[in-house]
């Protein structure tokens, strides 16, 4: 019997209402003697008065019992909603914990859910992060997860990774020279559409960590630029010491910001040049730190000082961050402009100075979903195959849905086959879900998406228009590095341009598409990855067994996603993070 657990489930402060949450056996009966009630009726709400051991009241609450096993636990539940503040919701959980239950720890909530097969990992992480999460962005692909669509993926990529098991279990069972023919080329195919997949998926989960993390956009520029005042006029309060002497900034600065619907954390950077001073090279070397780990870097420049070989080395650097989102600042330009590179000085980035700013839209479709239909499509013609032949063998077998999970032995055409027969049904549940999710995708018109060079083509160059005036905004995505053209600031007025060039940025990036919100996750998908490649390599040399073993490598990596074969690790691991009460 597991003990009966209870918590205050809402924010430790002042507001109007507190919930105290007890799960377990005991819940109903520590809730009717909390309230001197005889019984509750499941899933209505109840007025009653609280009493303590001694009989005496000592406050109004509301009651909601929730019966097992229709509860966020499966237990039973039983919601005490108590007036808010510190006093009534203490004292009623001191009163449920001297009626026999004890304090929940961190995640224990959560973690009984998925013990008792309410969500998976996946939900469970998504309500963890949410409640953590800072931004709106980050709030709406953790609802995606939270519905399940996470799960999906998972499910859909497990399932056709085991029929290809299932396949190649048949084949080392045949002679080598009975083997039907399109079996195992109909294995490659389908290996590497999943393996696309699952690149694409942690490509684009690591290129957007920032949805959820906050976008990490570094200041960077020679000394005395005025970065500090940048940072400063940004935040709207003085954060960072300003002063006409170069090389004032030494340590990285960092701020979080709410740009819109994102949160940014920018930083401010120590100004870059040679310098004799020990300090300020350490100080230096965290700014090309921050400036090759950032999202985005602003890159700022003095309107009011010749162009100079400081100015070039930045370029230098700009141009050694491939690929990445680059801001040109031209500051104070409230002061006699004296900054007039040449073509030459500036070289390949000449039109980040001179070119008009433009906006691409890129739209490319991100449709896991479509691609993992595919898979289990072109997986179910071949499987049919394979099952009437293990069929025709007679085979008797264990039906047990965990026994791909083993990896010491070698699988075995039967469990194989009680795998793919088990994963059918959950496939077709899950199919049938990624239709409506097509539908949806359908309408859902896809943001521009940059990540690699390859990504721009060049449907940009006819907009480029030569111009030496002032100009807007500061760009969308263009070819990586170059055609940005600066916005031309002071400190104390124009900061906004940078505002606003930012969050059309960062609204390119928000796709509404699948995304897995932490490292845990992306970590479980580029295991899966490199098993599945081993996996491809081994089925072209014809080693079937150790194909087998790949992939089975591959199934429990990415399972670790939802439903971890070794649980009591990670579920420790993972739901130790959970805040109290959850
Ligand atoms: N008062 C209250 N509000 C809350 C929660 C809660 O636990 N209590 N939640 C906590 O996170 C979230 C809602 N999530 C929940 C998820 C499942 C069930 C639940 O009782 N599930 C049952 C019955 C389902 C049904 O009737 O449709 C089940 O799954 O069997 C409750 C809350 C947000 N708001
Ligand atoms: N007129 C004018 N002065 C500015 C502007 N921005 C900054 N300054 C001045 O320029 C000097 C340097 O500014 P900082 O913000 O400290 O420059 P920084 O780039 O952070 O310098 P380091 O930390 O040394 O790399 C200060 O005296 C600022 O007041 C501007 O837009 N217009
Ligand atoms: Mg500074």
């Amino acid at each position: 019997m597991s003990e009966t657990i209870a918590a205050i489930a809402t924010a430790h402060g002042i507001g109007g209402i507190c919930i105290v949450r007890i799960s377990g056996e005991e819940a109903l009966s520590i809730a009717l003697s909390l309230s001197h009630r005889s019984s509750l009726r499941p899933r209505y709400a109840t007025l009653v008065n609280l009493f303590d051991a001694s009989g005496e009241a000592f406050g109004e609450a509301i009651l909601i019992y929730f019966k097992a096993p229709h509860s966020f636990t499966g237990e039973d539940v039983v919601e005490v909603q108590t007036h808010g503040g510190f006093t009534a919701s203490s004292l009623a959980l001191d009163a449920v914990l001297a009626l026999g239950a004890r304090i929940a720890n961190p995640g224990e909530f959560s973690k009984r859910a998925f013990l008792n097969g309410k969500m998976d990992l996946s939900k469970a992480e998504a309500i963890s992060d949410l409640i953590n999460s800072r931004s709106q962005s980050a709030a709406k692909i953790l609802a995606r997860n939270l519905r399940g669509e996470l799960a999906d993926f998972v499910a859909n990529l497990r399932a056709a990774l085991v029929k290809t098991l299932a396949f190649v279990e048949v084949c080392i069972d045949y002679a080598e020279d009975d083997l039907p023919s399109d079996v195992l080329q109909n294995s490659q195919e389908m290996l590497s559409q999943n393996i696309a997949s699952l690149e694409k998926i942690t490509r684009i989960s690591r290129s957007r960590r920032g949805l959820i993390e906050g976008f990490k956009v570094a200041i960077v520029g020679k000394p005395n630029v005025g970065k500090s005042s940048i940072l400063n006029s940004m935040l709207s309060f003085s954060r960072a010491i300003v002063s006409d002497e170069a090389g004032t900034t030494r340590d990285l600065i960092e701020e979080s910001l709410q740009i819109g619907t994102h949160l940014i954390r920018i930083v401010d950077t120590a100004g870059i040049r040679h310098s004799g001073s020990k300090l300020e090279s350490i100080g230096i070397s965290y700014s090309l730190r921050a400036a090759s780990e950032a999202d985005v870097i602003l890159a700022v420049f003095d309107a009011s000082r010749e162009w100079d070989a400081e100015d070039a080395q930045i370029l230098k650097i700009l141009r050694e961050q491939k690929g990445k989102k680059i801001i040109y600042v031209l500051n104070k330009c409230d002061l006699l402009r004296k900054f007039h590179p040449s073509a030459e000085d500036l070289g390949d980035d000449l039109e980040a100075f001179s070119a008009k700013n433009f906006a691409v839209k890129n739209p490319i479709s991100e449709n896991f979903a479509a691609e993992n239909l595919k898979q289990s499509q072109t997986c179910d013609a071949s499987l049919n195959s394979c099952a009437q032949n293990l069929k025709a063998k007679n085979l008797k077998h264990d039906l047990s849905a965990q026994n791909f999970t083993s990896i010491n032995s070698a699988p075995t055409s039967q469990t194989a086959l009680a795998n793919s027969i088990n994963l059918v049904g959950q496939n077709s549940a899950a199919k049938a879900g990624l239709a409506s999710l097509n539908t949806e995708r359908a309408t859902v018109s896809c943001a521009a998406e940059n990540f690699t060079q390859d990504d721009f083509k060049q449907n940009s160059s006819n907009s480029i228009a030569p111009s030496s005036s002032a100009i807007n905004s500061a760009g969308q995505n263009t070819q990586a590095n170059s055609i940005f053209t600066p916005l031309e600031i002071s400190a104390n007025e124009g900061v906004d341009q940078i505002l606003t060039a930012l969050e059309s940025y960062l609204n390119s990036q928000n796709f509404d598409g699948l995304m897995l919100s932490n490292e845990r996750q992306i970590l479980s998908c580029e295991s899966a990855l490199a098993a599945l490649k081993n996996a491809s390599e081994r089925l072209a040399c014809g080693e079937l067994e150790l194909f087998a073993f790949e992939i089975n490598r591959a199934i429990e990596a990415i399972a670790r996603i939802s439903r971890p074969f070794e649980r009591d690790e990670i579920l420790d691991e993972m739901f130790s993070n959970f805040c109290l009460g959850k």
